[in-house]
């Protein structure tokens, strides 16, 4: 089948890629299983990076995150995922004046590492000026060159002092073979730059994989599937709440679980008692909980969201 001539009409939805088997693309599976949570069906052919949606009309178009954000600036996909880095380095390589046709609608909470200034662990280099007028590697060439034209209050079209090298991969290895003074890298576990002998000394982006949509897209298939999108990443975040508490001590209860738009309150057959039921920030549930039994709360639940639509 020719998929190209079976996009008409269909959402064109950038996924990201892997381009390296080994590292089996950061993105891909949790990508994956996101669209599988928003029951988006499809098989992809072996080698085909096109696959039709089966129950939606989507097309996913299989990407490198790296050039996701430059087909959805130009309106050639309508949506995409990618890392905010690659979107704040798309963005950085427009010309001054122009506003970007990338805009994030959703992050989506995987994915999560730091675009860091990276100098030898044992050296003089403590602060990034002192690499001012140095030679400095990196893959995220335009934001690196904004990073140092801001350090060097370098006016556009100025020519920098800090001279910045483009690598495609391994940038860690650039200053142990003496390219480099320093290097702009991403830092996930901070494993590598260990490994390589390097300390971070600056943050030049921190990042998540994001949902951007190009700035002109708009349909309703496009509403849905950002909403769809919403609900499961918003189940991934909260837990449900429920516990049991005498009535006078709700108002301080409902301060400790305000929920998203307000707790849902039961009155229990016991005289003075309600129950409550709130949706929880999963990282703050344990704190929720010791401070609901500090207000004499009791049977307190805690139960996981499977999905969820709350816009
Ligand atoms: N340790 C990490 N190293 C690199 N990218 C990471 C890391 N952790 C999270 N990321 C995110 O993943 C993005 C890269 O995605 P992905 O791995 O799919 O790209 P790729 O480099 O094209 O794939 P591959 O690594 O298979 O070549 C980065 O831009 C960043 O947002
Ligand atoms: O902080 P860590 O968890 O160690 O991850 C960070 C490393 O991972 C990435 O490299 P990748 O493995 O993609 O290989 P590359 O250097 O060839 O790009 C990145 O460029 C760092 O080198």
């Amino acid at each position: 089948m020719d998929l190209v001539n079976h996009l008409e009409g269909r959402l064109l939805f950038a996924v990201p890629k892997s381009k390296s088997p080994p590292n089996q693309g950061r993105l891909q599976q949790a990508t994956l299983d996101l669209l599988s949570g928003c029951d988006v069906q499809f098989r992809r052919e072996t080698r085909l990076d096109i696959a039709l949606v089966k129950n939606l009309p989507i097309a996913l178009i299989f990407l490198p995150a790296a050039d996701i954000p430059t087909f959805v600036g130009e309106g050639r996909v309508d949506l995409g995922i990618t890392g905010r880095d690659q979107v704040a380095e798309h963005d950085a390589t427009l010309p001054a004046g122009e506003s970007s046709n990338v805009e994030e609608i959703l992050d989506l909470g995987f994915g999560a590492c730091k675009l860091q200034v990276q100098v030898p662990e044992k050296g003089e280099l403590k602060e990034a000026k002192d690499l001012v007028g140095r030679n400095v590697v990196t893959s995220f060439t335009a934001l690196t060159e904004a990073f140092f034209r801001n350090l060097e209050g370098a006016e556009a079209g100025q020519k920098l002092t800090t001279k910045i090298k483009y690598v495609g991969g391994s940038v860690e290895a650039a200053c142990a073979l003496g390219v480099a003074d320093g290097i702009v890298d991403l830092v996930e576990s901070g494993e590598t730059m260990k490994a390589a002998g390097l300390k971070a000394i600056d943050t030049v982006v921190s990042s998540t994989a994001v949902l951007v949509k190009s700035r002109k897209a708009n349909s309703d298939i496009l509403a849905l599937l950002a909403s769809r999108l919403r609900g499961v990443i918003t189940a991934q975040k909260f837990v449900l709440c429920q516990y049991n508490i005498p009535r006078e001590q709700l108002s301080v209860a409902s301060k400790i679980t305000p929920g998203k738009r307000a707790p849902t309150i039961t009155a229990l057959e016991e005289e003075g008692w309600v129950a409550v039921s709130s949706m929880v920030e999963k990282k703050r549930i344990a704190t929720v909980m010791d401070e609901l039994i500090k207000v004499g709360a009791s049977d307190i639940l805690v139960m996981n969201i499977a999905n969820s639509r709350t816009d």
